[in-house]
């Protein structure tokens, strides 16, 4: 159904005519009882909730590794990158617990293509509804491989989609200072890691961790639809993700240390994930095996901070820009390392925790 309404009023006070148009989407209920994960998936993405959480306390002493890619923008190369993680999963998961990202939304410094819920058909006509039953229907197929999923919650009303089949939740450089996503966060039951902001402090996400450690009352939707009054009891397994910041990369020794005299202060569980994209790799994809390798040795020479790490990977590298003849596999936002890379770094990764 589609709505028009009129916002905005002009220098005299009176209102403009500016409309928007309103498509009304599916409740996220209607989407997942269309979309229904069995009794025993949900189970599995529980306990891998769980485990997850495990690793962020420190009760679990292995590294959580994020890897996929950047963006999701087609079916087959998803699933073909989710079996091929499945596989590497089965093989390290007594020192590492792999976790694919399953970025459906982007968040854009001006503007771009916003993820595959916001534009499947990545054409501009943004049809939302076909965007969060591929987005659901792909999950879906992920987590029956086995494989716990992580996503980016954008829009603070997305993650209530797809919050029974995802494990772990980012909330990125450019809205981890917002209300509403640690509203968003203090509700959920996986962990949330926030980014630090994207000027590199650590404050923002720090304030974020104790925020969404609260209960919240805010304004929200119900599983039906019906605007309501939503009331959340905490999440204690916030944690911070450094990604560099400012052109600056704080992966090294020095600002892992500052962080966690930052969240010692705080008085929060010095718990630090470190993504090797971003400012952190300089968005040069070539350059993630080498932050990984540097944080691998931080491990090796005590630091018993660091619990997990990002990688964005595809199954072949590079980036390409979304046009009618595009590359099967390749990233169509930030540049990834390819599956064939990925693999030997995460390999790399295992056999350094192992020494
Ligand atoms: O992770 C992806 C990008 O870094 C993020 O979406 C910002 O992208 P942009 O600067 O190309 O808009
Ligand atoms: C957008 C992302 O990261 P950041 O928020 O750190 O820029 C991302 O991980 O896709």
């Amino acid at each position: 159904m589609t709505h028009s309404t009129s916002i905005g009023i002009d220098q005299s006070g009176v209102a403009e005519r500016a409309s928007t148009v309103v498509d009304t989407l599916p409740s996220s209920g209607a989407i997942k009882s269309q979309l229904k994960a069995k009794p025993e998936l949900l189970l599995q993405v529980q306990q891998q909730q769980q485990a997850i959480n495990r690793i962020v306390t420190g009760a679990d002493s292995r590294l959580m590794v994020v890897t996929g890619p950047c963006s999701i923008h087609d079916m087959a190369s998803a699933m073909d990158y989710g079996r091929r993680l499945a596989r590497l999963a089965d093989q390290v998961s007594d020192r590492l617990c792999l976790v694919m990202r399953c970025y459906f939304e982007k968040p854009r410094t001006t503007v771009g293509w916003k993820g595959m819920l916001h534009d499947p058909s990545l054409d501009g006509s943004h049809d939302m509804n076909k965007g969060l039953r591929l987005s659901r229907t792909l999950l879906l197929e992920l987590a029956g491989m086995g494989l716990p999923l992580a996503t980016e919650a954008l829009s603070p009303l997305a993650i209530s989609y797809f919050d029974d089949l995802i494990s772990w939740v980012a909330v990125g450089a450019r809205t981890t200072e917002s209300q509403p996503h640690r509203e968003m966060a203090s509700g959920l039951n996986a962990s949330v890691g926030f980014k630090n902001a994207t000027d590199g402090s650590f404050t923002t996400a720090i304030h974020s961790i104790k925020s969404a450690a609260n209960s919240h009352a805010f304004m929200g939707l119900s599983e039906n639809g019906e605007v309501g009054v939503v009331r959340t009891g905490g999440n204690p397994n916030a944690h911070i993700v450094l990604r560099g910041g400012n052109g600056q990369p704080n992966y090294d020794a020095l600002n892992i240390a500052r962080c966690q005299h930052a969240l010692r202060d705080a008085g929060l569980n010095e718990r630090i994930m470190i993504d090797c994209s971003h400012e952190n790799s300089g968005k040069d994809h070539l350059k993630q095996p080498l932050v990984l390798s540097d944080i691998a040795a931080q491990i090796q020479s005590g630091n018993r901070s660091i619990m997990g790490v990002m990688i964005e990977s595809h199954i072949n590298e590079h980036r390409q820009d979304i046009s009618a003849d595009m590359e099967y596999g390749v990233s169509v936002t930030d540049a990834c390392m390819s599956w064939e890379q990925t693999e030997r770094s995460i390999n790399g990764l295992y056999a350094m925790l192992g020494k």
